[in-house]
């Protein structure tokens, strides 16, 4: 049926549908899109009509905004996945923690009785048990003796739930004085120094956030200044192919200073976004490790006066209370600006969080997650809480 058969027969509205079989002179003889809504000029019925069709440029712009949308809706679902992916890799990071968390609270909870001191004493051991660390322990009991008599919590799941929002509102509540961003200078390179004691994933962490800033477009160089370990030198370059960003390298033994200054160079030569540096990790107590970070810190500074912004400590989560004895030492011996929680997925104690954000006042930037490049997570208190406290309230 042809357009005017189709509009003697069928009452005239103002606009209409229709196909669009022509012109034929658009891209291959094909229209952008093919069905179009037209205004019709004569809407009288019985008789032959004019329509009106799009121009080709009305065309193509309404075909370029249906693309956008579409794009925007595919990136909306990426985006929403990727949250997914990101809480998921947290959940299954904090498997064995959560694990632990789970035991120690059913436990504790099975020999509950009645809300009397032994119940209180029994609560300080679970926490401590948890890894909390004993202060937070003792402030949360006193808070929680308070609050479990203000909310008049009497049986096993009115206490669990008055114990459950504590802790999570301590976890929300905690570092949120502290500034957990990364900080970029607003010209020129940015530094950002790896510090820690040895093998707790200082240079697997640079790797990882080199992709990750790769991937937001950024322009990033490395700089091995960890000359003293055998292989270390080696390991951030091939974290460097891998991610095929740039590695500044010096001798074996070399100054570190020296490895520094020259990344320094090439980072400005280049115009590079950020530097990161690999640092030798020995005993923190080492005064001879502490001079060194300060001569590097020195070079830098020289070339970037406002640099480094970033001295972030890299902790192995797996050591427990000993990477907040660490975290104290390199507190008091250089300016550490953040946390870097690594191996959060091969421990039970991940509870350690607590402590370095309620007695160190240090923000805890990155959650390390596994041994993959994508194993890294900026830390959000939020959804930490979430995962590890989740299931315990609906047990
Ligand atoms: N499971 C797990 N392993 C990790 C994580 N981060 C690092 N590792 C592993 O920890 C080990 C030590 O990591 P490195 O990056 O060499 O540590 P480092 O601090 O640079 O060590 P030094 O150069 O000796 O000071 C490696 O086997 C890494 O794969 C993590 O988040 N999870």
């Amino acid at each position: 049926m042809g357009l005017f058969d189709f509009f003697k027969k069928k009452s005239v509205e103002e606009t209409v549908e229709v196909e669009v079989l022509y012109p034929s002179s658009w891209e291959n003889g094909v229209p952008p899109i093919k069905v179009v809504t037209v205004e019709v000029l004569q809407p009288t019925p019985g008789q032959a009509i004019d329509i009106v069709l799009p121009s080709r440029d009305t065309l193509e712009t309404e075909t370029e905004t249906e693309t956008e949308t579409e794009t925007e809706t595919e990136t909306e679902t990426e985006t929403e996945t990727e949250t997914e992916d990101a809480s998921q890799k947290l959940d299954s990071g904090l498997t064995k923690t959560k694990k632990t968390w789970s035991e120690r609270w059913n436990s504790f909870m099975a020999n509950f009785r009645s809300v009397d001191e032994d119940f209180f004493d029994d609560l300080e051991e679970t926490l401590i048990g948890a890894d909390v660390g004993a202060q937070t322990a003792i402030q949360l009991t006193e808070e929680l003796r308070d609050e479990v008599k203000l909310k008049n919590a009497k049986n096993k799941q009115e206490i669990s739930k008055v114990i459950v929002d504590k802790l999570v509102e301590l976890y929300r509540s905690q570092g949120i004085d502290e500034d957990a961003s990364m900080h970029f200078a607003e010209q020129g390179p940015t530094v950002i120094l790896l510090v820690g004691v040895n093998g707790v994933g200082k240079t697997t962490t640079i790797g990882k956030l080199s992709a990750y800033y790769k991937n937001a477009g950024k322009k990033v160089v490395l700089a091995a200044a960890d000359t003293f370990r055998a292989g270390a030198t080696e390991q951030l370059v091939a974290w460097g192919e891998r991610n095929d960003v740039p590695v500044v390298t010096g001798a074996a033994k070399a100054d570190p200073a020296s490895v520094v200054f020259d990344g320094v160079k090439t980072a400005i030569d280049t115009e590079a976004d950020i530097l990161f540096v690999d640092t030798a990790g020995r005993l923190q107590n080492n005064v001879n490790l502490m001079q060194e970070l300060a001569k590097m810190k020195r070079v830098i500074t020289r070339e970037l006066p406002n640099e480094p912004q970033e001295v972030l400590l890299a902790l192995d989560a797996t050591t427990g209370q000993n990477a907040v004895q660490q975290a104290k030492l390199f507190k008091d011996s250089t300016d550490v600006t953040g946390i870097i929680l690594t191996k959060l997925d091969g421990t039970a104690k991940g509870g350690i969080i607590l402590p370095i954000r309620n007695e160190l006042h240090l923000p805890v930037k990155w959650v390390g997650l596994g041994e993959k490049v994508t194993d890294i997570q900026p830390f959000e208190a939020n959804d930490f809480a979430k995962s590890l406290f989740g299931s315990l309230l609906t047990e």
